[in-house]
């Protein structure tokens, strides 16, 4: 091992990483919060800022796992299609059976010049993380419980509210677009996930999915009926790993190097049916191939189609630079402030910070663990 990844598993090296993100986070959620009084005034431009404001703190974890890391991510297209990625609205269908699915996706929405104003559709839980989920709030993210009787009308409305989201507004970014997440399957994947959701294809006499949870079909009807004539088309995303590799948000912490392959096929939405049958029908289907995409993919080890490398670009790490070189030089002359002052009350005091910033972020870590999943779609617990 040599001495740069022996470094990057050092505990002192995740300390400086999370010390930067946590107070970059907090800092931007409070210019956030200073964006409040112009939204009645000037909406769209309270909402270029705060896209601007969120691509600064989710373009730091995209730094972190393309320039810490080194992980490289492989795009399968049509080159025909893949001309349009960035320069058009779409609502994105993705698998949800990695820890880093989130991160792989924000990585090729900075490719394509589209994470600051990418939504998704997310659960509520989401929404009280601290730094992520506040920023979130501001971006107008749309979080639901998962019970469709209680999220009916929120859902609606923050749908149309991605309406009339500014486009063309990223002039060093040139983001013309937004993308819209959906994991129709609601929850990620576990072998008794998915035993009790084939119980349910079963009844429903689906034919049975190898890789994939059975797709709820409410959220996806409801996103297609209300972003008609705002998106132009689905992209059907299926992810996956080479060399069956499990990643997590700490392995990439650690420095460790992944390899995503996303295979994007582009589905004009006009050829989706409006009927909620038949567009509940279409997403079964579409899940079925996305299974038989994914059984390939574990015999071959790659997705059909020409593969392709989105360029990377600079942005991410240079804001990541930027926001790590202004933190640490006040945190340096702290250090020393405190080791010439010989305090032993104020030293106590930055060891307890240091702690609760690594503990703060260890935690948020932990929710992107699979084994920390809700446990809703399984039964006798329905959330
Ligand atoms: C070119 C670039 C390409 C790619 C870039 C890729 C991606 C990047 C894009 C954007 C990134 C932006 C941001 C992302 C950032 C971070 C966030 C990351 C992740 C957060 C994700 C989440 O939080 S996932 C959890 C929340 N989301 C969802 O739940 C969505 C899916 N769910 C739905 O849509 C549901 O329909 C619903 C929640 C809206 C309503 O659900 P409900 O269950 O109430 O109703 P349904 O009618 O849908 O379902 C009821 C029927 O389901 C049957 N049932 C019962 N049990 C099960 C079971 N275990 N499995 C399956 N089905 C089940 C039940 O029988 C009912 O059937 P009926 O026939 O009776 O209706
Ligand atoms: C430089 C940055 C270093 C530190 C990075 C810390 C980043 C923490 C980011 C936390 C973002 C959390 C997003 C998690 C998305 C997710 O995967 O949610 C799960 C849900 O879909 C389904 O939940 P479930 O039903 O529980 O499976």
């Amino acid at each position: 091992m040599g001495l740069v990844q022996w470094l990057k598993g050092q505990l002192l090296c995740h300390l400086v990483i999370c010390y930067g993100f946590f107070v970059s986070g907090l800092l931007i959620n409070l210019l956030q919060i200073c964006t409040l009084p112009l939204w009645p005034i000037n909406k769209q431009l309270a909402r270029r800022i705060n896209c601007k404001l969120g691509y600064s703190l989710t373009s730091q974890s995209v730094a972190l796992l393309e320039w810490w890391s080194g992980t490289e991510v492989t795009l399968y297209t049509d080159p025909e299609n893949y001309r349009l990625y960035g320069k058009e609205n779409a609502i994105v269908v993705l698998n949800h059976n990695f820890e880093i699915d989130f991160l792989c996706g924000w990585t090729f929405c900075d490719r394509f010049g589209v994470l600051g104003a990418s939504k998704c559709l997310a659960k509520k839980e989401l929404s009280y993380l601290p730094v992520i989920g506040w920023m979130w709030y501001f971006l107008e993210m749309v979080f639901i419980k998962r019970k469709w009787e209680e999220d009916k009308r929120n859902f609606v409305q923050s749908l149309q509210n991605l309406r009339d989201y500014p486009e063309n507004f990223w002039v060093s970014h040139q983001s013309t677009s937004q993308l819209f997440l959906l994991h129709c399957e609601g929850t990620r994947f576990t072998e008794e996930k998915h035993r009790v959701s084939m119980e349910v294809a079963e009844k429903k006499s689906l034919p049975k999915l190898k890789h994939h949870l059975l797709p709820r079909t409410k959220g996806f009807w409801v996103a297609v009926q209300n972003l008609r004539g705002t998106v132009a088309a689905v992209y059907c995303c299926t992810l996956n790993f080479r060399n069956n590799e499990t990643p997590t948000l700490l392995g990439v912490l650690n420095g460790e190097k992944y390899h995503p392959d996303l295979y994007v096929r582009r589905i004009p939405l006009e050829s989706i049916p409006e009927d909620e049958a038949e567009c509940s029908a279409w997403l079964h289907k579409l899940y079925q191939e996305k299974d038989k995409f994914q059984e390939d993919y574990s015999q071959t080890g790659c997705f059909p189609g020409p593969k392709v490398t989105p360029p990377c670009r600079p942005w991410a790490l240079i804001n990541w630079l930027g926001w790590t070189c202004l933190l640490l030089y006040p945190l340096c002359l702290l250090l020393v402030q405190l080791v010439n002052s010989g305090s032993i009350l104020s030293i106590l005091a930055t060891v307890a910070f240091c702690a609760a910033v690594s503990v703060g972020v260890r935690w948020m870590i932990g929710q992107t663990e699979i084994k920390r999943s809700s446990s809703y779609g399984v039964p006798l617990n329905n959330k």
